[in-house]
């Protein structure tokens, strides 16, 4: 029984649990997920300081005109003296602690500018230009929470608070392997009945792509020896895919050596097209995912099915890509049964999406996949869809938006 897209992927991801920690250098925790909640070890800032470049006093001898003399000079990164006295102001630079009396600071560009006295043009509130111990940050606060996704802001954080090493889930090793007697490596000789092995390096690009370890195992024949050997070694990864030979070819042996090796099927076909010869098995926790041959179909069930498992591994929350809305720009077709994922080209026009179809859907055709910068999913039960209509849509680069057309 072939599964629905839906249950096919929540099956998927009901059965992937996040890695395990590791601690690694902060810099290396970019763009990784943080393992444990953080809490701040001190306040941030950590001492009262100046906001701007100008003088320390007391805002009750702030007044238009008023001369104080200025009793010293604190640089960033100086101590906080001496003590403002009455009437007296201390030059101060930005992010230099503020010397004990001093309530308010004000920038030098609303002063004479003076060295030894300096006069003022305005008045001045406590606390005007001085940012306070703890106002960012204070000690003990549960800053990031465990799951966060480390950005140079976090990083940034993580540094303020001393730390040089972080704990984040461990990223999957992923082993990789195609399969068929047709396939050779690229940039070897080619015979006219030869096809290159593009799936290997378009999944190791995709695995590598979310931020996992792919491991590329070559290719395996269709013999129950070479597939043996090579899928053992796929098992010894946090996660394996194979691609090819899990349709109804008489040499689609895939699936059989998987259970021969103790992988327990949970499903082997799903309604969705292209990819409906996807399977997907356990060997103990190590999920295995069985893609179609096809590289524009081994691509897409990639993004579709294995993205977010493996996002899940990280350690991410938010695995699935955003369902967006878009407006049909010409009419589309297909048979009922089954959801569609359409290559689509995504534009914007005033402010709203649109998407027409790439060129040819055929799943042979890798250069729709080319110009596409997004899938349209079209529900299994419908058939025909008019110019104008809304349909879900998901996009490949979000952070690469549609220009206005
Ligand atoms: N009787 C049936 N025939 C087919 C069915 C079916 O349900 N019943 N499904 C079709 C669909 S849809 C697809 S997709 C393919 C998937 O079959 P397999 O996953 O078993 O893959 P193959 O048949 O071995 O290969 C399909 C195609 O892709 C090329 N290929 C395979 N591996 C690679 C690779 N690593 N790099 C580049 N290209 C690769 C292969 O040479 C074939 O041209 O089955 C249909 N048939
Ligand atoms: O399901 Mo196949 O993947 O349509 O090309």
């Amino acid at each position: 029984m072939p599964q629905s897209f839906e249950n096919a992927r929540a099956l998927i991801l009901a059965h992937i649990a996040p890695l395990t920690g590791e601690t690694v250098p902060l810099l290396d925790a970019v763009g990784r997920v943080l393992e444990r909640e953080f809490a701040a070890p001190y306040d941030l800032p950590r001492f009262a300081n100046s906001a701007m470049d100008g003088y320390a006093l007391r805002a009750a001898d702030a007044r238009p005109g008023a001369r104080l003399r200025v009793t010293g000079y604190i640089p960033a990164g100086g101590r906080a003296e001496p003590a403002v006295a009455v009437g007296c102001a201390v030059r101060i630079m930005t992010g230099a602690p503020i010397p004990p009396g001093g309530d308010t600071v004000i920038p030098v560009e609303e002063t004479d500018g003076g060295l030894a006295e300096v006069v003022l043009q305005g008045s001045a509130t406590p606390g005007d230009h001085i940012r306070r111990r703890g106002e960012d940050i204070s000690t003990g606060s549960l800053v990031l929470a465990a799951g966060t996704l480390l950005r140079p802001a976090e990083i940034s954080l993580l540094a303020s608070c001393g730390r040089t090493r972080v704990s984040v889930h461990r990223r999957p090793k992923v082993a990789i392997l195609s399969t068929g007697d047709e396939l050779v490596e690229p940039g070897t000789e080619l015979s006219p009945e030869t096809i290159v092995d593009s799936n290997s390096w378009a999944l190791a690009a995709a695995v590598r792509e979310v931020g996992a370890e792919p491991a590329l195992l070559g290719i395996a024949r269709d013999n129950h020896a070479s597939l043996r050997e090579k899928l053992r070694l796929g098992l010894t990864a946090d996660a394996l895919i194979t691609s090819a030979g899990v349709s109804a070819g008489d040499r689609d042996l895939v699936r059989e050596v998987l259970e021969e090796l103790g992988v327990r099927p949970l499903f082997w076909k799903i309604d969705i097209k292209p990819g409906r010869p996807t399977a997907f098995g356990l060997a103990g926790k190590i999920p295995v995912f069985s893609l179609p041959g096809n590289p524009v179909s081994s691509l897409l069930t990639f993004d579709t099915f294995v993205r977010p498992a493996l996002l899940k591994m990280l350690g991410h929350r938010q695995v699935l890509r955003p369902l967006l809305q878009a407006t049909l720009q010409a009419p589309v077709a297909k048979k009922a049964g089954r959801v569609h994922f359409l290559r689509v080209r995504v534009g914007r026009v005033n402010g709203h999406l649109t998407a027409i179809s790439a060129g040819d859907q055929n799943t042979g055709i890798l250069s729709t996949l080319l110009h596409a910068n997004g899938v349209a999913v079209l529900p299994a039960e419908r058939e025909n869809f008019a110019a104008g209509e809304t349909v879900d849509i998901h996009l490949f680069e979000p952070e690469l938006a549609p220009a206005e057309a």
